[in-house]
């Protein structure tokens, strides 16, 4: 995993690479700039784009200096210096970085009052006013200067982060911020680019590696974790030689109605091709030509012998809630299946249920998974103004009840027992599509089946689900959650190679 850092623990890896390394305060800022411009020039080749570096009083106003006098030695010909300082607040490494670009033939003007501000039509703007420093909202003179490079039609590039985005913490939308058209941030992605929130500031981002020592982020003790495809290899297990279709346990699929049988259907193939050696679906009895047909591998249980305990013992994992109906059948069910002592899987209608009954939320057992969108999740623990804020619940309810929750967006968060914070890089806007969540709930399914623990079946599910996703629409626009379930044999494939 990728250990995710908050500001102070990005500054602690700064000082800690500063003392181990015998360097200065300044020669990480030459190298965080000439992290910067070697990825700028790749994504902005031509030299004689015109470009404007707004260059802010702090470290992130400094990097913007070094990145202009870089830029200059790189050949780049159109290069203007605007230093905005409203504030008389210039750090002094800003300073330092000021004397050194002064020494060269570059255009340098100072910015002393909003109106002052110009930037090439069509040209680029670096902006370096505000980086990880960031206190307070930008009030005044900042948030007028903001609206205009906002409304330049210039390509926006931040350095490290938009001015005005706070790194971590709660994105107050009606804060004023850049909106970048690329951020290249420095050593890791702030926590808050997950966040949709973000969205606004951030079209896309990259990272340039300054060197920071890795060893030192790794062990720092952190909330937040982006997953990549290496911890995901390291979890897969890849099938035994000697294996039959006992070895890869009995997922149960509870789901379905009248009107969404499709639901279950789909949650039931996901469970079939994520590799659970057996899956049995208790679905409406009306949609039993369809799963027959469209699924012959399926078994079937009528949901009516599903009464006790004892009828659940044969099973490895259950998974219950898409398309279910939100009824008292349905919250009876989930009743039950909370005292199951099973692994087990709660989604869609199932959370629906639980939310009607919220003395149920208690009685959840350790270890179950519960995989809300934004919507169910707030029916189930609260109204939130914020992701973050609803992140910090989702953590409160995991670490005191040791249950599992899948918050699921665009990047989705899986949030463990300790309450740690998993972030699944895989996905697109592709699958914005009905169904996906259904598929979703298959795939950790088979995963519990097969006996992951919980956290590492749904880090994995999601990963995998996000992955195939992704292959499918290198040459689709749009994407069919049927079609993304039939694509997860070739990506387990692929991930245990
Ligand atoms: N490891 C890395 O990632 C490396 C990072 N590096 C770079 O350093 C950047 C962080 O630099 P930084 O700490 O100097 O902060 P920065 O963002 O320039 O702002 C500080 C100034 O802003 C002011 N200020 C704050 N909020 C304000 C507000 N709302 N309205 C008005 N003023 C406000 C604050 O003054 P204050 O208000 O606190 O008195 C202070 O003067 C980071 O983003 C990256 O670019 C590299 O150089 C090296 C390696
Ligand atoms: N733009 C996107 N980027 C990444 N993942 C997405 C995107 N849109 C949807 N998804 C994924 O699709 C799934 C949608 O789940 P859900 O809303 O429960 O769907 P449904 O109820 O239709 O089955 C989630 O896993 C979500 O992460």
């Amino acid at each position: 995993m990728q250990q995710l850092l908050t500001t102070e623990q990005m500054r602690a890896a700064d000082q800690h690479t500063i003392r181990r390394e015998q360097i200065t305060e300044n020669d990480l800022i030459d190298r965080a700039a000439g992290a910067f411009v070697s990825l700028f020039a790749v994504e902005y080749p031509d030299r004689n784009l015109a470009i404007d570096i707004y260059c802010g009083p702090g470290n992130n106003g400094a990097d913007g200096l070094v990145i202009a006098g870089l830029l200059q030695q790189m050949d780049y010909q159109r290069l203007i210096i605007h230093l905005c300082d409203f504030d008389g607040k210039a750090q002094p490494a800003f300073l330092v970085k000021l004397e050194w670009v002064r020494k060269k033939k570059l255009t340098i003007r100072s910015l002393g009052v909003v109106s002052d501000f110009e930037a090439f039509p069509n040209g680029i703007i670096i902006e370096a006013l505000f980086g990880s420093g960031l206190n307070k909202p930008l009030a005044r003179e900042w948030a007028e200067l903001i609206a205009l490079i906002n409304q330049s039609g210039a390509h926006i590039v931040s350095v490290d982060i938009p001015a005005g985005l706070p790194s971590e913490g709660v994105i107050n939308p009606d804060w004023p911020v850049v909106e970048a058209e690329l951020v290249i941030s420095f050593q890791r992605p702030k926590i808050n680019f997950f966040f949709p929130e973000s969205a606004t500031a951030i079209n896309g981002f990259i990272i340039a590696d300054i060197e920071l020592d890795e060893g030192f982020i790794q062990q720092q003790d952190g909330v937040f974790h982006l997953v990549t495809e290496n911890d995901i290899k390291q979890i897969i297990k890849p099938r035994k030689r000697f294996s039959h279709k006992g070895t890869y346990g009995h997922a149960l699929v509870i789901a379905g109605h009248e009107d969404t049988m499709g639901a279950a259907l789909l949650a039931s193939s996901a469970c079939l091709y994520a590799g659970a050696g057996l899956t049995t679906a208790a679905i409406p009895s009306s949609g039993l030509t369809a799963l027959n047909t469209a699924l012959p591998e399926v078994m079937y249980v009528p949901s009516l012998r599903l009464s006790d305990k004892a009828s659940l013992q044969s099973y490895s994992a259950i998974g219950a809630g898409p398309g279910l109906g939100k009824s008292t059948e349905t919250l009876n069910k989930v009743s039950l299946l909370l005292d199951a002592g099973k692994p087990l899987l709660l989604d869609a209608d199932a959370l629906n249920c639980l939310a009607q009954e919220k003395t149920l939320l208690e009685q959840i057992p350790a270890g179950t998974i519960l995989t809300p969108h934004m919507k169910e999740f707030d029916n189930l623990f609260g109204k939130h103004e914020s992701w973050w804020e609803r992140i910090e619940t989702a953590r409160d309810w995991t670490k005191r009840k040791q249950f599992v929750i899948v918050l699921k967006n665009q990047y989705t968060f899986t949030i463990n027992e300790q309450g740690k914070v998993f972030i699944n890089p895989t996905g697109n806007p592709a699958m914005a599509q009905g169904g996906m969540g259904d598929v979703l709930s298959g795939i950790i399914l088979a995963l519990l089946a097969q006996g992951y623990h919980p956290a590492q079946a749904a880090i994995t599910g999601c990963y995998i689900h996000g992955k195939s996703a992704d292959k499918l629409a290198r040459c689709q626009a749009t994407i069919r959650a049927s079609e993304l379930a039939a694509g997860i044999p070739q990506i387990l494939y692929e991930l245990t190679k």
